[in-house]
């Protein structure tokens, strides 16, 4: 069910028709596409299965792999992004050097390890991999489920339901959650791009809110790949959304939404159809909006003084625009309408950001009580808690109108919880990085070189100046020499 050409998250998604009633959760991977895959994965540790399609064996012990692989692959998984679980056919020529670098001595052959550790084992044999471990007692699901617990400390069991033990994986007492977050905003973007388009929200009274929000992304957005994608989309922009582009012709109409639909800005592998920090403990509940805050406020913390107008007017634009909830565009509307003096401090547009939710929060706290819509295992708060940060809460105690806090406190913990923490889990993926703006610089230096920037869009990107970091100056760059190389050959055919 997968093909070379494939982004890891439709391989993720993938699931085999060949027939109607056994799905295949396990993701089949091969040379081409192990190292993608397996770098980008959310999930903390990956079981890779090797065997041979000609192999008996392999086959009767296809249906005791894909028990447990149900249980945490797709995005219907009862527990998503914790175990990436894996196959590779050792019986496809494209496959044998992979095989052999993992010294796969008899089929099948069951392999584990956090999924970093797998990558480049394509060219690198294993042996120096000392964290890829051999599983040696997994011969049936539940011999395979049970190794899985003693490495993991869980006890995951084969007939988990979806939601059924979410407690044991989410604890809103515990800030170090946040850095699951990171791939939910990745999911909120890609989501938040989905809708847009899916409901033909671009508008010729919509589009410079768009064009603003994404010059936001690509200069802040906390994840490189969306960032990247961003830029791309930005660049593009005029050609992907021509001002009339929901005209009545409906060729037209479906060649933009086509290339629109090809252009995934967060890559190829988001969204993957789930969420982990945002996760509800019901299905319905929290999701993409929790996504949305949770990317608003790691804008928040990394923008600069000079940005922190720009800022809030451009989320307050995007929230009107685009955020499809009516009431919660219209209450965080009213919110950005009684801001009466333009910031110039991040740190005063991070807090009214805050504070913003807070009242959301209060007002959520009553109505969710009154009408037991509230995720139990989630329930909303007055945000930080005191154990979450008690320096945040100032040491007189509270007043009777409610809490006091120390700003200041609350701006650094936003900081830090925002800022690195969210991060924390990619550093070693190299999806992110403090020198994020230059990685995406590297990855957008081959595109630019194909690509013609249109003149709206590099005035998009003029606009947004050297003040938005040094992705806009390049770009500004880019559309100058590429100018100045255009004047050259025009004189040169002249
Ligand atoms: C802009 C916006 C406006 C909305 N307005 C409404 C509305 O009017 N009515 C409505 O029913 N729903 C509204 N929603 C949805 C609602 O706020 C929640 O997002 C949704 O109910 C899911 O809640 P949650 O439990 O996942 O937590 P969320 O409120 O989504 O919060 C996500 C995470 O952010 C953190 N957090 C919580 N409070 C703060 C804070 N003050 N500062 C920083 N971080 C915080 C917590 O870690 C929390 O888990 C709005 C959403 C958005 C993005």
């Amino acid at each position: 069910a997968s093909s070379s050409s494939w982004g890891s998250r439709s391989i993720l998604r993938a699931v085999n028709t060949d027939n109607a009633d056994v799905h295949d959760y396990a993701v089949e991977l091969n040379a081409t596409n192990f190292d993608e895959v397996l770098r980008d994965t959310p999930a903390s540790f990956a079981v890779v299965e090797f065997f041979a399609h000609w192999c008996p064996a392999c086959r009767n012990y296809k249906p005791h792999y894909e028990k447990v692989a149900r249980l945490f692959n797709g995005p219907d998984a009862v527990h998503p992004g914790i175990i990436l679980m894996t196959r590779v056919d050792c019986a496809s020529k494209i496959n044998t050097k992979l095989c052999d670098n993992f010294s796969v001595g008899h089929y099948p052959m069951l392999f584990w390890g956090p999924p970093s550790k797998f990558v480049s084992a394509g060219s690198e044999p294993t042996q120096t991999k000392s964290d890829v471990r051999v599983i040696d007692d997994g011969r049936t699901a539940d011999r395979l489920l049970s190794w899985i617990n003693k490495q993991t400390g869980s006890s995951f069991a084969l007939d988990d339901q979806k939601f059924e033990n979410e407690h044991l994986f989410s604890n809103v007492s515990d800030p170090g959650q946040i850095a699951r977050a990171v791939y939910d905003v990745e999911e909120a973007t890609s989501t938040a791009f989905e809708i847009i388009l899916g409901h033909k929200m671009i508008k010729s009274n919509t589009r410079a809110s768009l064009v603003k929000f994404l010059q936001l992304l690509v200069a802040h957005h906390p994840s490189r790949r969306c960032r990247k994608g961003s830029a791309e989309v930005l660049v593009n922009f005029d050609d992907l959304c021509p001002l009339d582009m929901w005209s009545a012709d409906r060729q037209e109409d479906q060649d933009v939404q086509a290339a629109l639909g090809n252009f995934q800005i967060c890559g190829r592998d988001v969204p993957r159809g789930y969420w982990m920090f945002c996760r509800g403990s019901k299905n319905d509940t929290r999701g993409f909006s929790c996504g949305l805050w949770v990317l608003l406020h790691s804008l928040s913390v990394r923008i600069e003084d000079g940005e922190s107008n720009f800022a809030f007017t451009t989320m307050c634009d995007f929230v009107h625009n685009f955020f499809i909830c009516e009431e919660c565009r219209r209450h965080f509307y009213d919110m950005c309408s009684s801001v009466s003096t333009p910031f110039n401090k991040s740190r005063d547009f991070a807090l009214w950001l805050w504070s913003a939710h807070n009242k959301v929060n209060e007002r959520l706290i009553k109505e969710e009580a009154s009408l037991g819509t509230a995720d139990p295992k989630f329930p909303k708060m007055i945000w930080p808690l005191r154990q979450f940060c008690p320096s945040c809460y100032l040491s007189r105690n509270q007043k009777n109108d409610g809490i006091e806090w120390d700003q200041d406190e609350v701006f650094k913990f936003l900081k830090e919880y925002y800022g690195k923490t969210l991060v924390s889990l990619y550093k070693d993926k190299g999806i992110n990085g403090n020198d994020g703006t230059n990685r995406a610089l590297e990855d957008l230096v081959p595109s630019t070189n194909a690509i013609v920037v249109p003149l709206g869009a590099a005035l998009a990107v003029a606009v947004a100046s050297c003040a938005f970091g040094a992705l806009a100056c390049y770009w500004r760059s880019q559309q100058k020499s590429r100018k100045y190389f255009h004047h050259l050959r025009s004189l040169k055919n002249i």
